[in-house]
């Protein structure tokens, strides 16, 4: 599949457009009355009991309900991660400053769909596609060989060290989960660290997702419906509104923010090596009138050269079928960059006849 350098049409700026004070959405952003969010009075927060599973990471029935979410939900929010508070709203505000910079200086990160780092309003090169309502800024942490800090923002002047910090913090949670799933799949606790490329090579990657206030919420989506192309993302949500939703057995949930928990969503290379005992959950955010959102968001990824496929003892104790083909990471993801986000698709069209 050909790589496009450029995105096929001029990129328009969604904080821009809202800060333009339209009052009606232009025809791009609007969606069939199928994919519409249904319109609800109030963006606030309004907990469910019936909602997204809760692992308390001090509980001693953790990996109980980790068990139950990763089979039913392939999500989570998680609590008493042990990474400190400071390190979460520090976070917030020094990526919510870049967004708050001139427009001159933001655009001289804006990115193109080659590596997709910077600044950027769109994901896929088809032309014509429905453009989602939110901005973006994309950079890579690990492995270290990927790392270019002078492509991640100069400011606000404290981002660097502070989302170097942070996302370390995340890393350290990142391969406590990958031990908790590896014995939750039965097997030896450095297991999925090892099938994923070990310490050194596994990725790390983080977006910032800004999805402006909106004139007609009720027409839009901040982000498409989509699963995760990596292992699994690990969310860091404003505290006081609502956005992302999960699909579970065809319905739209609400994920709303519980104050300083962290968001799971376990991603398509999870669902592969486990052979579909854990599911990759499909999720989308939507927007509000009268509030702007924020997620932090980082990217857990295998290496990307290494060929992942079913973990063949998992295959072995499920009756020896293993369910998808094997693929890596950098191939799978490039289809994805490529013809733009799509619900579950791709992983559908690696399962095996
Ligand atoms: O904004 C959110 O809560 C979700 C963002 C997301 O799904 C993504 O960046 O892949
Ligand atoms: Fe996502």
């Amino acid at each position: 599949m050909g790589l496009n350098l450029a995105w096929p049409e001029p990129v328009e700026r969604v904080q821009k457009l809202a800060e333009s004070g339209i009052t009606h959405l232009p025809q791009r952003y609007i969606r069939p009355p199928q994919e519409r969010p249904p319109s609800s009075p109030s963006p606030s927060p309004s907990p469910s009991p019936a909602g997204v599973p809760v692992v308390d990471l001090s509980a001693g029935n953790s990996m109980e309900v980790m068990h139950c979410a990763c089979r039913e939900w392939g999500a989570f929010q998680l609590i008493n991660h042990g990474i400190p508070h400071i390190f979460l709203s520090s976070a917030m505000h020094a990526s919510r400053g870049f967004f708050d910079l001139p427009m001159s200086e933001k655009q001289l990160y804006a990115n193109d769909p080659l590596t997709y780092e910077g600044y950027g309003s769109r994901m896929g090169v088809k032309k014509g596609i429905i453009l989602d309502w939110g901005d973006y800024f994309f950079h890579h942490l690990r492995p270290l060989s990927h790392r270019k800090q002078h492509k991640w923002p100069a400011n606000p002047p404290h981002y660097r060290r502070t989302i170097e910090e942070y996302c370390s913090g995340v890393f350290e949670l990142c391969k406590e989960l990958l031990s908790m799933f590896s014995e939750d799949l039965g097997l030896p606790k450095s297991r999925l660290v090892e099938t994923f490329g070990g310490e050194e090579q596994i990725g790390l990657c983080y977006r910032m997702n800004y999805y402006p206030e909106c004139p007609q919420p009720e027409l839009t989506l901040g982000l498409s419906p989509h699963t995760d192309p990596g292992c699994f993302t690990v969310i860091f949500q404003d505290d006081d509104v609502c956005g992302l939703q999960v699909k579970k057995d065809d319905v739209w949930v609400s994920v709303p923010p519980i104050p300083k928990a962290l968001v799971i969503i376990l991603a398509d290379q999870l669902e592969v090596i486990s052979n579909g005992i854990y599911t990759s959950a499909e999720h989308r955010t939507t927007v509000n009138k009268e509030r702007e959102r924020m997620s932090l968001v980082v990217f857990c990824n295998p290496d990307g050269e290494m060929k992942i496929g079913p973990v063949q003892e998992v295959v072995a104790a499920g009756g020896g079928k293993a369910l998808y083909e094997e693929m890596s990471f950098n191939q799978y993801r490039q289809l994805i960059r490529t013809v733009g986000i799509k619900g579950k698709t791709f992983l559908n069209s690696r399962k095996g006849s």
